[in-house]
């Protein structure tokens, strides 16, 4: 029997799942939330044990990845580290290098960090939870696996820019897109659900997390995607911008005096989005909770709300319609009020959703039965998604 531990490290959060393999059966699973932000959440399942702990602050990924070893072992949900017999991380800019998963070898692991122009949040993050983990387990085979492979075969109308071409290919700017082990598994899951066949099914799949995008799925394969050369663009994200004119940056540079480019990156990818428009925080569950007081609060919502619209609106279009919209991440997962929101602001297609199965939040059908587009909400497993690519390689 074969333990597979898989670590999916996001922007807010570290979530964690520990597989046997090639059962597929989770041993126990666990997510910290909120990092680097006060009153991170730690939590721990198995079996019947459910643990939350609130108390801690700005938890960082090494942190959290300490708490999680030590909680395997306090539990008893294994004896010894060496029973793992290998770990899955999540990497999310694989570039043009990496087209599958693979095994980390001491080169990888350079290319990675190489590729963080691509993923200036989280490659070098990942990277060094990918050495941080090969020192804690030396014996063990370490995986990465990529968020950007879903992406590799978009048609080239939606791969490029409108740059001049030979600059295109020169310099490999490409949309490579990102949150595709999530965008992937909801394919399949969506066409699981809806009985078809995944080679005959087109979907708009929207991951709204902490990072955010959405997809056009045309015959089960990616046809078009909100994220660009990085994680920075499309909707409004946590702290992320999304799109704006690029005009911006040397205006920007100009008028806050800053010489370092870096600057305004660190601007538009840590201090934008949910965050800098509400000055309150990337959470959405505090902004939500200020909505009706704070008008800086509804903005931030209003923002998010009509940028998801106007991508799933012109993804619908680009389709030609679809089977299905499908609802993901920690937003899309919990937060009724939203998805709501967001289906009224599509009306023009004939999408309605039933309120009862919205409000009730499981993984399925939540459109009324005469909606002309069906609406599913699917609860993203990105974890099964990693270990099933390692499985694969192994
Ligand atoms: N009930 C809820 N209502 C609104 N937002 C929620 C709710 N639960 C979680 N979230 C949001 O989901 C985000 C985390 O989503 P997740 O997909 O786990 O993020 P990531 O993987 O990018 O770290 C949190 O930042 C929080 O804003
Ligand atoms: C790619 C990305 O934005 O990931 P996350 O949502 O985990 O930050
Ligand atoms: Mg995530």
């Amino acid at each position: 029997m074969q333990k597979t531990l898989v670590i999916n490290a996001g922007s807010s959060s570290l979530k964690w799942k520990l597989f046997e393999m090639p059962a597929e059966t989770v041993l126990a699973s666990g997510l910290v939330e909120r990092i680097s932000m006060p009153g991170s959440i730690f939590t721990v399942k198995y079996g019947d044990h459910q643990k939350f702990e609130t108390t801690i602050d700005n938890l960082d990924q090494a942190d959290a990845a300490k708490m999680v070893f030590d909680e395997l072992q306090r539990l008893d949900i294994i004896q010894d580290l060496s029973e793992i017999t290998a770990v899955a991380h999540r990497v999310v800019a694989g570039g043009q290098v990496f087209k599958s998963a693979v095994e980390v070898t001491p080169e990888v692991l350079e290319q990675i960090k190489a590729l963080s122009n691509f993923a200036p949040l989280h490659n070098p993050m990942e990277a060094q939870g990918i050495a941080t983990m090969a020192k804690t387990l030396p014996n063990v085979k370490q995986y990465a696996v990529f968020d950007s492979q879903f992406f590799t075969d978009l048609p080239e109308m939606n791969a490029i820019y409108s740059l001049p071409y030979e600059i295109t290919q020169k310099y490999q700017i490409h949309r490579y897109g990102e949150h595709g082990i999530s965008h992937g598994y909801l394919t399949g899951r969506a066409a699981e659900l809806l009985h078809k066949d995944k080679k005959d099914i087109d979907l708009v799949t929207m991951h709204l997390g902490s990072g955010a995008s959405l997809a056009a799925v045309k015959d089960g394969k990616a046809f078009d995607t909100s994220m660009g050369f990085t994680p920075l663009t499309g909707v409004t994200m946590g702290t992320r911008a999304g799109d704006l004119d690029p005009a911006l940056v040397p205006y920007l540079m100009q008028e806050l005096q800053v010489s370092d480019p870096n600057e305004i990156m660190m601007l538009l990818n840590q201090k934008s989005g949910l965050l800098g428009v509400s000055g309150i925080s990337p959470d959405m569950r505090e902004i939500k909770a200020q909505e009706k007081t704070n008008p800086r609060a509804k903005l931030a919502v209003d923002i998010f709300v009509n940028r998801i619209v106007k991508y799933a609106g012109s993804y619908l279009t680009e389709l030609d319609g679809a089977d299905a919209l499908v609802f993901a991440g920690g937003i899309g997962e919990h937060n009724v009020e939203l998805r709501q929101e967001i289906i009224d602001k599509l009306a023009i297609f004939n999408v309605k959703l039933d309120a009862d199965l919205n409000a009730a939040g499981k993984e399925g059908l939540i459109s009324s039965a005469d909606s002309a587009i069906k609406v599913l909400l699917i609860p993203t497993d990105e974890e099964l998604a990693m270990v099933r690519q390692v499985d694969a390689i192994k």
